[in-house]
């Protein structure tokens, strides 16, 4: 079977994306982790697959894949270049994109300056839907991580992040510590695991391990994340600028209960196929 893809990438955080709208696609797990090999398959971050939607109030619905094959909830990054994709790729004349993920429900707009942003829904804090062990909610928790005791917060995107305080984030452990607190016992779900350092209250450096893909060049829910850690803090204004190895996301969130908006670019590499 021949298959017809699209590489892309926001902010250097890179995407296949299969258009399953027009053409039959079966993936499984085993699939996804070979094509996103680098040496020998495509090679990704994650692999996003547009489909058909299943209800009628939304115009597609689009299923995200690790790079070690897993299936997840959200992806901020991937939201972007699912709206630049299917507007590249006429399967829509509209500018506001309504789109169901594993997650629920997102609104995509895809601004004249060929910027897009994304309502990525409000964050969850409640320790059980993150999922995360704890008795009660807090804005930071202690854990306990070989032998060492770290201050996290803890928030889910739709997909489950955690994030830590650092005062460098040019020095942070996060080859070292990232996979261990990836796999940390009480994310039962693993999480994504970013390293924030605050510069001002209108801005942070951001490194993210991501669960299943290891450490990218940005993650875009890691930066609503730390925004709404940031926020819960008292450390950050409504407003962020959110600096990754990769480029600059701009966050906003009012406060518990609202959304959290996220605008950034989304940028086409090349079209391909490949014989499966
Ligand atoms: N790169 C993404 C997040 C992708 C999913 C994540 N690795 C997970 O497992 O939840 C983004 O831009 O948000």
């Amino acid at each position: 079977m021949l298959l017809r893809f699209s590489k892309m990438h926001g902010l250097g955080n890179d995407f296949m994306v299969i258009d399953g709208v027009s053409q039959r696609v079966r993936l499984n797990e085993t699939l996804v982790k070979s094509l996103a090999d680098r040496h020998t398959g495509i090679g990704f971050d994650q692999l996003l697959l547009v489909e058909p939607p299943t209800r009628p109030d939304v115009d597609f619905r689009y299923r995200i894949f690790n790079a070690d094959g897993s299936e997840v909830e959200h992806c901020g990054n991937g939201a972007r270049c699912f709206a630049r994709f299917v507007r590249d790729k006429r399967l829509i004349a509209k500018d506001e994109i309504h789109v169901e993920t594993a997650r629920g429900q997102s609104v995509l707009y895809l601004r004249p300056d060929r910027q897009v942003e994304v309502d990525m829904g409000a964050p969850i804090l409640n320790p059980a839907e993150i999922p995360f062990a704890a008795e009660q909610q807090s804005a930071v928790y202690d854990l306990e991580v070989e032998g060492q005791s770290v201050q996290i917060s803890a928030i889910s995107m739709g997909n489950p992040h955690l994030v830590l305080a650092v005062k460098d984030v040019d020095q942070a452990p996060v080859e070292t510590l990232g996979p261990l607190l990836e796999r940390h016992p009480r994310f039962p779900k693993r999480v994504n695991v970013g390293f924030m350092q605050v510069i001002s209250r209108q801005q942070i450096a951001l490194r993210v391990f991501e669960r299943g893909a290891g450490e990218t060049q940005a993650c875009g829910t890691g930066a609503c994340a730390a925004v709404v850690a940031g926020r819960l803090r008292g450390w950050l204004d409504e407003e962020v600028e959110v600096c990754l190895p990769g480029g600059t996301l701009r966050i906003r969130w009012a406060g518990e209960g609202q959304s959290v908006h996220m605008t950034g670019p989304a940028t086409h590499v090349y079209e391909g196929q490949i014989f499966l």
